[in-house]
């Protein structure tokens, strides 16, 4: 069986930045943020079921309208439970069988997952590694990079673990904001660090 980093991080810290730099290295990235894709892929159960939960965020092609049932989870937290307690079981499976497909040809994978510690992913890899930036980076990242307002970007950022808790929870933590160089170094070590179960 492979190893396995959980890689986790608020919204917009850089995990996918961090990934990235993983994939330089041949360690492959199974990212939950697709999985939660494959899950209401057209024809799913995962997509019958959503649909069924939130009738007006769907669209008329009867895929969801993401930005619609975004706005909707984040502004009130028991939709958010509910769309979780749909989706989140499958996004385990489909990471269940994706890892076993992986662990044949790589010693080292990571699961880059926005809600390790939330999901109680964490029980189930064998470094957790948390990606940090401050509260005020990760705020202007997210309303630069998705278009959002201060006020809709910081429920997002509310929505899940605080960063405080996130950090007492994290094995390794790795800043957001590295060069790509530094980046490449602090990888490689940690490759090294969870090979050798230290
Ligand atoms: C609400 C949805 C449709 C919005 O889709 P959209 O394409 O706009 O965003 P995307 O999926 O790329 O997510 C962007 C980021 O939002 C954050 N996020 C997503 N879902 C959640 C959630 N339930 N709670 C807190 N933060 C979340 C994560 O940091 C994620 O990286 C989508 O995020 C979704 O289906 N979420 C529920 C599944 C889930 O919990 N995914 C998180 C990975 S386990
Ligand atoms: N080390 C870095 N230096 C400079 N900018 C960065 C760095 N890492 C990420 N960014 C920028 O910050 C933004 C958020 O990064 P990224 O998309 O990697 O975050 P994420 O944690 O994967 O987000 P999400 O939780 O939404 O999946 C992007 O616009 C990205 O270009």
């Amino acid at each position: 069986m492979s190893k396995v980093i959980g890689l986790t991080g608020g919204i917009a810290s850089g995990k996918s930045h961090v990934a990235a730099a993983f994939v330089r290295k041949n360690i492959p990235v199974v990212s939950a943020d697709l999985l939660a894709r494959e899950a209401v892929k057209p024809g799913s159960e995962g997509l019958l079921a959503v649909s069924r939960a939130f009738p007006e965020e769907m669209s008329s092609d009867g895929s969801i309208n993401r930005q619609l049932l975004g706005r909707k989870i984040f502004h009130d937290p028991p939709s958010r439970i509910l769309l979780e307690k749909i989706l989140h079981p499958i996004i385990r499976q489909l990471y269940l069988k994706r890892k076993e497909a992986l662990s044949k040809e790589n010693p080292v994978i990571v699961y880059e997952v926005p809600l390790l510690f939330e999901s109680g992913a964490n029980k189930e890899v064998d470094l957790c590694v948390v990606v940090d930036v401050p509260e005020s980076l990760q705020l202007s990242r997210l309303m630069e990079r998705d278009g959002l307002s201060e006020k809709e970007s910081l429920l997002r950022i509310r929505s899940q673990m605080p960063r405080a808790d996130r950090l007492q929870l994290a094995d390794r933590v790795i800043e957001g904001n590295l060069s790509r160089v530094s980046l490449d170094s602090v990888i490689e070590d940690l490759i090294h660090q969870v090979l050798s179960g230290k």
